[in-house]
């Protein structure tokens, strides 16, 4: 089995001290690559190499048009290998072939979006209040960018930093997840066959501890973009203080799903279900939070149940699966802790709650289809993301309870509301403290509407010409037109 390389410095590398990695297919625990397990100084040639590129280098220097071309020729080679990339991402995370089709399509989307607005703005003149003067605020990379991404989406959330990261004249160091880095490493051979100069696009493959802490606390490292868990988040931002470097953190979300009575409930019912199964609930926004008004509770949950149990659970190649596994056996352990804590909180099994029996599953990661009811806000089940297949049900009787409720949590990714009365829609839309909110849908996200989160769910954004503007810096100069002496010395 070939080895996967780091790409650094325009070359295809092992890591320096040989070591390699297993590949996992989640479906049945076959091995289906060996990896560059990389360390520190690998990292640290990386970093060199970037900071070579943007400190000497032509890619900082060219017009963004330049870069636009080279960037939209990325986009174009991912729509040419969109079946490979597609099966590949399904086989290293178990997600139907046919959701990873829509990554793809999303993907090359983001890589377009960024080659066709970059070079739509060239800064801002200013009205000087001081006579005979220019004053103008230009856009300029910031420089060298580390960018580490999470297993769940892997190629959609690198899409998200390298378009931007690149385009705008910046050079990175990407280090996906270690679980699932075989899309990455794809597109890294496309981002080779686009022509981008070497040792602008560099990738390292090993683990966050090592790879990842290194990327985050190197001086010559001048911005750190990171989507994944918040705990990690927070070793992050304590790394990058010893530089100041500047920092754009994704991290997790435990979504509220407000359904009020008034709502389309066969569409509020069917939309809930695809808010948290995709993916096998493994999605940062994944609506696995209900606030249900009390009225319609028993009903809507009974809804939900008799769908819940229909789900069918098989290989994400089989065009009849509805729901792939879970990533790793730590994982699927992690999402059986979290039910069972729920459960001895207090919560009742409405479905699931348990691996399948099916003999055809056994060796993958599967869960069932969960949903726990008898929830309430103080609730672990409640506050904690699981990550998983896992939905917790509350009840609520007020609008202004719905809101309280959403709000009661250290998260603020996303949430949705489900109403007929816009103008109710609208009141609990201005209150819910959450980067993303959704009316009468979920987990909706394009490339030109910025994603990001509130409180704990992460800073900055990416997405939209925000998503842009985190790899650029401000600068402003002032000329001054009539110089003479002032004569104050
Ligand atoms: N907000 C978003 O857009 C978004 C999108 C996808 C996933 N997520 C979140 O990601 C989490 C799941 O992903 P995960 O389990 O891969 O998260 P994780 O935090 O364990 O790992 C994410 C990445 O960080 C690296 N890492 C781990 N320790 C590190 C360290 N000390 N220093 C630097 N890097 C380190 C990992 O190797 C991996 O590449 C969930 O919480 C999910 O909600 C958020
Ligand atoms: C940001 N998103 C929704 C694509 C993936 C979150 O895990």
């Amino acid at each position: 089995m070939d080895i996967k390389q780091n790409f650094i410095d325009g070359k295809w590398v092992n890591s320096i001290s040989n070591k390699t990695r297993s590949i996992i297919n989640p479906f049945n625990q076959e091995v289906i690559a060996q990896v560059a397990e990389s360390d520190e100084t690998d990292a640290q040639h990386a970093i060199a190499a970037a900071r070579k590129a943007f400190d000497t280098g032509d890619w900082p220097r060219l017009s963004t048009a330049e870069r636009s071309k080279i960037v939209r020729t990325i986009a174009e080679l991912i729509e040419r290998d969109k079946e490979e990339l597609a099966r590949l991402e399904s086989l290293d995370t178990g997600k139907t072939v046919e959701e990873s089709r829509w990554d793809m399509d999303d993907i090359a989307g983001v890589f377009h979006y960024y080659a066709d607005i970059a070079d739509k703005d060239g800064g801002e003149i200013i009205d000087s209040p001081i006579p005979n003067s220019i004053s103008k605020v230009v856009k300029e990379p910031v420089g060298v960018c580390g960018q580490i991404t999470p297993w769940n989406y892997p190629l959609l959330q690198a899409s998200w930093k390298l378009a931007p990261a690149l385009v705008s004249g910046n050079t990175v160091i990407m280090k996906p997840s270690e679980i699932t880095p075989l899309t990455t490493v794809k597109v890294f051979e496309l981002i080779e066959e686009a022509g981008v100069p070497n040792g602008v696009a560099n990738l390292v493959l090993g683990a966050g501890d090592t790879v990842g802490a290194e990327l985050s606390k190197n001086e010559y490292v001048d911005l750190i973009s990171f989507t994944g868990g918040i705990e990690t988040g927070k070793k992050i931002m304590q790394s990058a203080s010893i530089n100041m470097k500047k920092i754009a953190l994704e991290l997790g979300g435990k979504n509220p799903n407000i359904i009020f009575a008034d709502a389309d409930l066969e569409t509020a019912v069917d939309q809930a279900l695809n808010a948290v199964f995709f993916h096998a609930g493994q999605i940062c926004s994944a609506g696995t939070r209900i606030l249900v008004e009390e009225s319609i509770h028993d009903m809507f949950v009974d809804a939900l149940v008799k769908r819940v149990e229909n789900i069918k659970l098989g290989s994400g190649f089989d065009e009849a699966t509805q729901m792939g596994p879970l990533i790793s056996q730590e994982h699927l352990n992690k999402v059986i802790d979290y039910v069972e804590m729920g459960i001895e909180e207090g919560a009742t099994v409405a479905a699931g709650a348990k691996r399948p029996e099916n003999p055809e599953l056994l060796k993958g990661f599967f869960y069932l289809p969960t949903i726990l009811t008898n929830c309430t806000t103080n609730m672990n089940v409640v506050q904690n993301e699981g990550f998983g297949p896992v939905i917790t049900v509350e009840k609520f009787n007020t609008e202004e309870e719905a809101i309280k409720f959403a709000n009661d949590s250290i998260y603020g990714l996303s949430g949705g509301v489900w109403t007929k009365d816009i103008a109710k829609a609208e009141r609990c839309v201005a209150n819910m403290r959450m980067g993303t909110v959704w009316i009468n849908d979920f987990n909706i996200y394009f490339p030109h509407a910025p994603w990001g989160g509130f409180k704990q769910s992460g800073n900055g954004r990416e997405l939209g010409r925000l998503g842009l503007e985190e790899y650029q810096e401000t600068k402003h100069v002032f000329q001054n037109l009539n110089p003479e002496p002032i004569n104050w010395f």
